[in-house]
């Protein structure tokens, strides 16, 4: 036992170590050990030392990490190339990655915002106005694949551009299923075995990177175009050297903004539901809101309305409170790292373990941690989140930090339109009418709902 290292969690098994028990319930092993542990111990994952530190201080540690420290491509890279193709996001230096995310932000716009909020609205309604689960005054659904749906046709109308969104329609669907199936933690190890699934995601992948190739040649040679979507600001960025971004890193691009924007938007989304379904209550509350706020003749939905929906907006941030859909953050040690405050060196062996669900639900930030209760973030609510020492925020769905997340806002607009739309038309209960949700499935790679996930829906009338 190394009085340099922090204290290894026992497990009987060589290279397994704990991983199972790990990957089955992540919160759980983070939450038990921390207890017999404290807030920085040491598991095997897959034959990894891999070091986690929760907390205030440890999110600190991890997030807030020198590059020259802790690198995040060396260990995400054999699970998103793959998926998103060469030279983009973790295939390539982080000096790299910084300036593609400078990119992506520029199109991220308020601007972009104010005509994303109605192509998101008509695409929910005419979503529940096709789909055939829906006919009717009322029945039982199971959400989360309706949810998938939506966010896709969403997403891809928005941000994507409305030659994509049509294409989903057709081929890309099913292409995008195959790429998908690729996108599973077990590709952390298995990435390089010639699996059935591996090698129809590499089909997917050179197949949909050459749609965008060719819709990006459509429009070149179109010339101007108004739309305010990614694609058409990538077509008009360049690197710091003065290289423009060759087509096929904006086609990668754009299948890393798809596949993040697509998981962590449909995960939350059906969360939302579930929830919503649960607290019958709290969805009158929202339907009232919206009457008040912006009439009883509920006007098309603008970008400005959803800032005036103050619960509507707390809908979503107690929902990645309690489901953050990246429950753990991996960083390769590249030098040793003192541990302030303690006698610990974490070596360059190691992997580092960020969760940041940890401090999200733990009471001394959250009162009745495990409630989910929308009413907590008003502004005087009497269960208030609480903050660190040095105000950093026990609050980090979206990371923090080089590797912080871009798509907040966008993923905000998204989920709060969508919430908005859903209450305008419909009532949900849970079918045996308990305020309970179903467990969550962590053998994906974001945690999201165990299926089937049935609910109640009753139309507005
Ligand atoms: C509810 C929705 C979302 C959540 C909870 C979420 C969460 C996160 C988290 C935790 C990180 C940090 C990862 C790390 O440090 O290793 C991250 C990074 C990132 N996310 Fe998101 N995300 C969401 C939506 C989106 C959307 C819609 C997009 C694109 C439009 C997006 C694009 C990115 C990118 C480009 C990064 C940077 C990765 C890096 O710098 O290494 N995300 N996100
Ligand atoms: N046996 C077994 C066994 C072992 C272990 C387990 C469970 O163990 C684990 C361990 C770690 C993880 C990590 C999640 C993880 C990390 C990175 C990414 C990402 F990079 F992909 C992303 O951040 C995603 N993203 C960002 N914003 N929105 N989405 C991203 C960035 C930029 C980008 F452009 C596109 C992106 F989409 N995605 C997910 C999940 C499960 C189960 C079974």
């Amino acid at each position: 036992k190394n009085p340099n290292e922090p204290p290894l969690v026992f497990s009987w098994f060589p290279v397994v170590g704990s991983t199972i028990t790990y990957g089955m319930d992540p919160p759980r092993f983070f939450r038990e050990n921390r207890a017999k542990y404290g807030d920085i111990f040491t598991f095997i994952l897959l034959g990894k030392k891999t070091t986690v530190y929760v907390g205030c201080a440890g999110n600190d540690f991890i997030l807030n990490g020198k590059a020259k420290d802790v690198c995040a491509e060396e260990i995400y890279t054999v699970l998103t190339t793959p998926v998103f193709g060469k030279d983009v996001v973790y295939d390539c230096p982080n000096s790299k990655l910084m300036e593609q995310k400078k990119f992506m932000k520029i199109a991220l716009t308020t601007q972009a915002f104010q005509s994303y909020v109605p192509i998101i609205a008509d695409e929910v309604s005419s979503y529940f106005k096709k789909s055939a689960d829906f006919k009717g005054k009322s029945g039982i659904v199971n959400m989360p694949p309706k949810m998938a749906q939506i966010t896709i046709f969403t997403a891809s109308h928005s941000l994507q551009g409305k030659e994509i969104r049509h294409k989903f329609d057709e081929t890309l669907a099913d292409l995008y299923h195959d790429l998908d199936m690729g996108f599973n933690p077990v590709n952390f190890m298995l990435h390089w075995a010639p699996l059935p699934w591996n090698n129809r995601r590499d089909h997917a992948q050179r197949t949909i990177a050459k749609i965008y190739m060719d819709t990006i040649k459509e429009r070149r040679a179109a010339g101007k175009s108004d739309a305010q979507d990614m694609m058409w600001h990538l077509m008009n960025s360049t690197y710091k050297n003065g290289t423009p971004v060759p087509d096929h890193e904006i086609a990668h691009m754009m299948i890393a903004l798809l596949m993040a924007g697509q998981h962590s938007s449909s995960s939350t989304s059906s969360w939302i539901m579930l929830w919503l379904a649960a607290r019958p209550d709290i969805m009158e509350e929202l339907y009232r809101e919206q009457v008040e706020v912006l009439g009883a003749d509920l006007p098309p939905l603008q970008y400005e309305d959803l800032a005036k929906l103050p619960l509507n907006q707390a809908i979503i941030k107690e929902t990645l409170r309690l489901h953050a859909p990246i429950h753990s953050i991996m960083r390769a040690v590249k030098q040793p790292m003192p541990v302030p405050g303690t006698k610990y060196v974490i070596p360059p062996s190691h992997v580092l373990l960020s969760a940041g669900g940890v401090t999200a639900t733990d009471p001394a930030f959250f009162p009745e941690p495990d409630t989910w209760e929308p009413h907590r973030w008003d502004k005087d609510s009497p269960i208030a989140p609480g903050w660190c020492k040095g105000a950093a925020s026990p609050y980090l769905p979206f990371g923090a930090g080089r590797h912080r997340c871009i798509g907040e806002q966008f993923a905000n607009v998204q989920l709060q339109t969508i919430t908005a739309m859903v209450v305008r038309e419909f009532k949900f209960r849970n079918v045996d009418g308990s305020n309970k949700v179903i467990g969550t499935d962590y053998a994906s790679l974001f945690s999201r709902p165990l299926e089937p996930a049935n609910i109640h829906w009753e139309k507005r009338d």
